[in-house]
């Protein structure tokens, strides 16, 4: 009954999750993951320490296999994708061949891809052209990332899998790096990346992901994702001495941080937490209320999923 709309869907959609799940032992590290992902797409994936970001890559490009549920990329398998050149990837963990020169190693990558990129051109995107003749065991982090990235674009695929791609490379690196994805994703390729640095998230992604123990938390834009999160922030100072435990009864308040005259809260209703303050004849200073930045929504829906948890 429904074999009208599978062949429809597919077609459009560059990855599909449906209902994966994975274990190590006991251990689940994604549990029930359905997701889609769409041609043009730049899409962050989130979550805290073993959330199951680096398996979700690995199921993705087939170097896992799920226990149950099926992961499919163009409409077919992940190894059909990867054979036909349609994913470029960075990995976490890609370990790079020691005793040979970046271009060779770029080149190797180039005559491996069915739809190469000349190598002068892969180096230049990746900032790597200066080094070109060093050794890979010689390069410093930053300078290794980029020729994982030079890699990861060493022809012309549909799909960009960046696993923490920016770690150890400096401030101007990552806006270079930035920049070039940005690209890739306007000449309709989906970029999906998993991040530490939510501020890249947010920067970058005009979608989403949070995992959260293997299942998938929040899908949407960043702004959708910090409206989510149900609070705002709220700062004022105050004179004299502060007393915290008459701050931490105000209502709707989620957190409460007191530093110096400083006070920094988040609240649910900051009107009516503003309203009980004045309340007590509290007279605040420098008052601001504004959004969650993306980090502190992130935190908070994590936090309250890992509270109804236990
Ligand atoms: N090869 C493995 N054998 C056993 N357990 C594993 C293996 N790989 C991952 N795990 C476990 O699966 C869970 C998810 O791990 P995963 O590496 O996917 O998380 P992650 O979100 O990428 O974490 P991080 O942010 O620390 O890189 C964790 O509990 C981890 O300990």
């Amino acid at each position: 009954m429904t074999t009208t709309a599978v062949p429809a869907a597919t077609t459009t959609t560059v990855v599909g999750f449906d209902q994966v799940t994975k274990s190590y032992g006991g251990n689940r590290a994604v549990d029930g993951l359905s997701l889609r992902l769409h041609p043009g797409e730049t899409v962050a994936l989130l979550g805290p320490n073993g959330a199951g970001k680096s398996t979700t890559l690995d199921l993705l490009l087939g170097l896992k296999q799920p226990d149950s549920g099926t992961v499919s990329l163009f409409g077919g398998t992940p190894r059909e994708a990867i054979v036909a050149g349609r994913v470029g990837a960075m990995l976490q963990s890609g370990g790079l061949m020691d005793e040979v020169t970046v271009t060779e190693l770029v080149k190797l990558s180039c005559s491996l891809h069915p739809k190469p990129y000349p190598v002068s051109e892969v180096l230049a995107r990746a900032g790597i052209t200066q080094i070109a003749d060093r050794k890979v065991n010689k390069l410093s982090g930053g300078q290794a990332q980029r020729v994982r990235f030079a890699l990861a674009t060493a022809g012309d695929s549909d799909l960009i899998i960046l696993d923490e791609p920016t770690t150890g490379m400096d401030v101007s690196a990552r806006q270079a790096f930035w920049a070039t994805m940005r690209e890739q994703a306007d000449q309709g390729r989906t970029v999906l990346f998993a991040t530490h640095y939510l501020e890249e998230a947010d920067a970058i992604a005009d979608r989403v992901l949070v995992l959260h123990r293997g299942r998938l938390l929040a899908d949407g834009t960043a702004a959708e994702i910090k409206a989510r999160a149900g609070a705002r922030r709220i700062s004022f100072d105050l004179d004299g001495e502060i007393d915290e435990s008459a701050l931490r009864a105000l209502p709707a308040l989620r957190t409460l941080d007191v530093s110096g005259q400083t006070v920094r809260a988040q609240s649910a209703d900051p009107d009516a937490t503003v309203h009980a303050l004045y309340g007590l004849g509290l007279y605040p200073r420098n008052l601001e209320v504004a959004g969650l930045g993306l980090e502190q929504a992130f935190v908070a829906i994590t936090q309250a999923e890992e509270a109804e948890q236990s």
